[in-house]
């Protein structure tokens, strides 16, 4: 499809107010969509059903699904991000000095608590209310693809639910048949031009306890887990630590929904021990996160494997297979977006080592990365 007929494809859907889904996936150029039927709201339970899934940060919620087989799945492979597009930036912005100080706030008494406490680290955030000059989704949409390639960027929409959009460099995790791989990414600096940098122990403390949490939450239900080396990565205008997880799922029975609670939330989103961490946020954090630092991506997909290269096997060379494939993303960088006025969600990992005026300061590079877009 072209990329005029597939954005003008979804553009109808929008205005008849029927529940879509787009997306790239990360260092990819191949635009997908899911586009529903009817407006129905369906929902997962149990996590076995094929097709988009939108999880909310709070598992007691409804995670929302956008069913294939009530879907019109649409492509677009030639969509050229040509836009040049600066919007708010930094020297536009003033300061919101409540918002700061509440910020700085929270922070505090959150540090005080793990300093008081067997609480390692709590990942604190905040919603910042801007008002939109142009809040066509599409078009933002078209920014966030041109200036986030190795961003899993979508615009998801349901009349029922709402319209966010984001471009998150965090992969929850990716599974192919038997095969996954889960990010373990926290700890944030300003990029400043090089990847080459060093970091405090506050960061490499705070990503190692995701690094740690997700290995132990795991290690029963996989073979052969392998775990990297942590790496520096660039995430728009920041850089992050990022360690990669892998390996093979046992072969006894599996349940994905398990798989997925086990993890979900990780120390990157919400803290250590989770539990303990998840009541301070919803007793603390003075909003709802809704689907801020929740997940979201293709379920149970199928996808077709590369053929084999053994010589023997003639068969599978010639045609390769089809095997399940779940890839989810955890929902940051985000925002919702109603008439003309878009909220934006950012947060940080808070450890006994945290300053609240850097963790404010963090938040505000983070929220650049939708604001420029705005
Ligand atoms: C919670 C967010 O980021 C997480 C992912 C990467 C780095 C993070 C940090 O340095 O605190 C957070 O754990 C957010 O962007 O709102």
């Amino acid at each position: 499809m072209t990329s005029d007929a597939f954005f003008e494809r979804i553009n109808r859907q929008f205005l008849r107010e029927l529940p879509f889904v787009v997306y790239r996936k990360p260092n990819q150029t191949l635009l997908q969509g899911f586009l529903q039927k009817t407006a129905e709201l369906h929902t997962t339970k149990d996590f076995s059903n094929t097709g988009f899934v939108f999880s909310p940060f709070d598992s007691k919620n409804a995670t929302i699904l956008i069913p294939q087989e009530d879907s019109e799945q649409i492509q677009c492979e030639t969509f050229e991000p040509e836009i040049e597009f600066s919007g708010q930036m930094k020297e536009d912005f003033i300061e919101d000095e409540d918002a700061k100080e509440s910020h700085m706030q929270l922070v505090a008494q959150g540090k005080a608590l793990i300093e008081a406490s067997d609480i390692n680290k709590i990942v604190l955030s905040r919603k910042e209310n801007i008002a939109v000059k142009n809040s066509d989704p599409l078009l933002i949409f078209k920014r966030l693809l041109s200036k986030y390639q190795s961003a899993f960027v979508y615009c998801w929409y349901h009349p029922k639910v709402g319209l966010w959009l984001g471009a998150t460099p965090e992969t929850l995790v990716k599974l192919e048949g038997k095969q996954f791989s889960i990010m373990a990414l926290a700890g944030t600096q300003k990029y400043e031009g090089s990847l080459d940098v060093s970091w405090r122990n506050k960061e490499l403390q705070e990503q190692q306890y995701v690094t740690d949490y997700i290995v132990d939450r795991i290690k029963s239900a996989v073979d052969n887990i392998q775990v990297s080396d942590v790496q520096t990565v660039k995430a728009a205008n920041l850089l992050h630590l990022k360690t990669k997880i892998w390996g093979t799922l046992k072969d006894t029975s599996f349940s994905l929904k398990d798989f997925l609670f086990h993890l979900h939330p990780t120390p990157a989103v919400c803290g250590l021990p989770k539990d303990k961490a998840m009541q301070f946020i919803l007793d603390n954090e003075t909003y709802d996160r809704k689907f801020y630092t929740g997940f979201l991506g293709e379920l149970n997909m199928l996808a077709s494997k590369a053929p084999r290269r053994s010589k023997r096997n003639i068969e599978n060379r010639a045609y390769g297979s089809t095997q399940n494939s779940t890839q989810l993303y955890v929902n940051l960088r985000c925002m919702s977006l109603e008439d003309s006025h878009a909220s934006v969600y950012v947060g940080g990992g808070i450890t006994s080592y945290s300053d609240p005026e850097e963790e404010w300061q963090e938040t505000v590079s983070k929220a650049m990365v939708i604001k420029s877009v705005l």
